[in-house]
């Protein structure tokens, strides 16, 4: 204990030959709820398939907790390889797609979304404002409204309205949020005892 207090008070801790002078008061470049969640929905987008727009959601219960997660991409069983990612056609995407929004509902990993607040890069269409208010979500932010003139977002902002469900842009104040892998110098990290897969760390060839 009394190292501990020490280490505090000096506020110099020693890292091999090199001496480090620590923080002793928190972080003020953290990022704000609204950040975390969007940046969630953002990052979860970068899991679909689909050529032209890449939608996630996110959606969180009343203590920041996270409750489900989707993007838009193909039903299951449907290939990603096989089904079109055309706009133009006979045979769209538009026919397939679950959007990102129905995705983030049917994964919930909660009974029940009443009152939850969805995050979302794009306004919900009409299909989506169905599931979203049936699925008793309170509020939902979103990020674009590109088709705001579109007469399916014309008719979600009618239902939501209706419905009681608030809805609003989050602006964000940055404009992009770096992960970065390296932050962590996982490389030279001890770990006594070692990991067992330690040796066996492949570099990350999943492909699905
Ligand atoms: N709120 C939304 C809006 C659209 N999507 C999905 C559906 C498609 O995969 C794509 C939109 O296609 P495009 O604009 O390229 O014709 O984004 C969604 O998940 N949620």
């Amino acid at each position: 204990m009394g190292e501990i207090n020490d280490f505090q008070e000096t506020n110099i801790s020693q890292n091999c030959d090199e001496q480090v002078v620590q923080p002793t008061t928190k972080r003020s470049d953290y990022i704000s709820w609204h950040e975390y969640f969007m940046a969630t929905a953002f990052l979860a987008a970068k899991r679909s398939k689909d050529p032209i727009t890449q939608v996630g959601a996110c959606i969180v219960d009343h203590d920041h907790k996270i409750v489900g997660i989707g993007y838009n991409g193909m039903p299951i069983g449907c290939s990603d390889d096989e089904f079109p990612w055309s706009k133009d056609g006979k045979e769209t995407k538009h026919l397939y797609v679950c959007h990102a929004e129905m995705n983030a509902i049917i994964n919930k990993n909660i009974v029940d979304l009443k009152d939850c607040i969805m995050y979302v890069a794009l306004f919900p269409c009409n299909e989506c404002a169905k599931f979203i208010i049936q699925s008793g979500i309170k509020e939902v932010v979103y990020m674009s409204d590109k088709h705001s003139h579109k007469c399916t977002t014309i008719a979600s902002k009618k239902m939501f309205n209706a419905a009681d469900v608030k809805y609003w842009q989050y602006i964000p104040k940055n404009k992009s949020l770096v992960i970065d892998f390296t932050e962590i110098d996982w490389n030279n990290m001890q770990q006594v005892p070692s990991s067992p897969f330690k040796e066996l760390s492949l570099q990350d060839s999943d492909t699905n």
